[in-house]
């Protein structure tokens, strides 16, 4: 690779480069590697704003394309230095069967692998989850926890169940021989939850507060706190692991890095709050407003209503017994090792974040 990035001859190629994340990591890395000069985007779902990013100087190449589909993704692949594995279901609100999460996330990773081996790209990262390692079916919290901290790690929901084990495949892979006799480098990041342009339940939350005349009604804890990270901050934070694996692949080949930045300890509404409240919205409720178990057993009717409404239409509220498992778990990350590995750090400050997100908040359709 060293010779190819000189003459400015990278391929990588971003898969689920229209989502949410994807799309920043794809404006992240025509910013900022002027080595590249193809960036593949392969996504189920090509966004009109693709056509914009064709004028510049790198050959920006739109693959409509399935990960579950080998043949397919073995196409995107040929000739990729770099592989950003993005693409994915994120579904903890039962939109999805569980068998079509599995297919899309463990075997849609899976086929990403194999295709890297086929066709001898060297490089593979994989955008993995905090849900890899919690919160588990017990609740236990994870409190400023890093990489090595021990947690047990067990889960039943569909989609934590499915990041693992695509991630152990990941893992399991550093190492392999592709094409041309060569080891495979493969490591994976885990976001905790990413906010910022984008973030879809943000604008699902800002709605419902506007739906409910500018108020949001406080249903968890203050003291739970959750682990948040800007999205301009994962996007940039995958760029750095793309680039400097070539040179460590020794330290970071088969690694874990959990994503972080300087954005603060907070539970996820008030950490919400940051944004909606300079956008009109009111928390109300300095404690949460409904007990416990009465959310529990709204959680549980949620369950019960959406199996009972499958056949007439799609019932997906935010609320269900997994989310409000997870809001209600603290699990924050306390770690350096991203920085003592291949010397990241946050590209945007928190206020940056924070300033860049309102701004988005504003244009959302309905904002005042
Ligand atoms: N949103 C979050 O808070 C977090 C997300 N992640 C991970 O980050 C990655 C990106 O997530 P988001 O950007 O939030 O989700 P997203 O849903 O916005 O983006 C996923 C992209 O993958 C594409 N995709 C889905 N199925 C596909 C298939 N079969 N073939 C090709 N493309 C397909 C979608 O069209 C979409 O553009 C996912 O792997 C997710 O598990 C990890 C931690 C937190
Ligand atoms: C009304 C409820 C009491 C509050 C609902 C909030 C939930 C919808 C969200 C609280 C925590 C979120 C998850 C967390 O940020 C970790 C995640 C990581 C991922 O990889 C995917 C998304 C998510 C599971 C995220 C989903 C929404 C929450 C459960």
């Amino acid at each position: 690779m060293a010779d190819s990035a000189q003459t400015q001859e990278l391929v990588y190629l971003v898969t689920g480069g229209c989502g949410f994340l994807g799309e920043h990591v794809v404006r992240m890395l025509l910013q900022r590697e002027p080595r590249l000069r193809e960036l593949r985007i392969f996504d189920l779902h090509l966004g009109p704003w693709l056509e914009e990013l064709k004028t510049g100087p790198v050959q920006v190449t739109a693959i409509q394309g399935d990960v579950t589909q080998a043949h397919e993704v073995a196409a995107a692949v040929a000739g990729a230095h770099v592989v950003i594995h993005t693409a994915g279901l994120v579904d903890v609100f039962g939109k999805t069967s569980p068998e079509t999460i599995h297919e899309v996330n463990v075997q849609g990773t899976q086929n990403v692998i194999e295709a890297c081996v086929q066709t001898g790209t060297r490089f593979l990262i994989y955008t993995s989850s905090m849900e890899v390692v919690g919160p588990n079916i017990k609740g236990q919290p994870f409190y400023r926890g890093n990489e090595n901290t021990p947690y047990e790690a067990v889960h039943r929901h569909p989609y934590p169940c499915s990041k693992a084990l695509a991630e152990r495949l990941v893992l399991e892979a550093n190492g392999r021989e592709v094409l041309g006799g060569l080891p495979l480098v493969t490591c994976a990041l885990r976001p905790t939850g990413i906010y910022g342009e984008g973030h879809q339940i943000m604008r699902d939350f800002y709605h419902q507060g506007l739906r409910l005349g500018g108020r949001l009604f406080r249903a968890i804890p203050a003291s739970v706190e959750h682990g948040r990270v800007y999205v301009g901050n994962v996007a940039w934070m995958h760029v750095l692991v793309a680039r400097e694996l070539e040179h460590r692949a020794a330290l970071m080949g088969g690694q874990v890095y959990f994503c972080y930045d300087n954005s603060p300890y907070k539970s996820y509404e008030d950490f919400n709050m940051e944004f909606l409240g300079p956008c009109g919205l009111r928390l109300v409720g300095t404690r949460p407003l409904m007990p416990y178990w009465l959310l529990v057993l709204l959680a549980a009717l949620n369950t019960l209503l959406q199996w009972l409404l499958r056949p007439l239409m799609l019932y997906a509220p935010l609320l269900n017994p997994y989310t409000l498992a997870v809001a209600n778990t603290t699990f924050t990350v306390s770690t350096d090792k991203a920085r003592r590995h291949f010397g990241y750090e946050p590209l945007f400050s928190w206020e940056e974040s924070r300033t860049r997100t309102i701004r988005w908040v504003q244009t959302v359709e309905g904002s005042a």
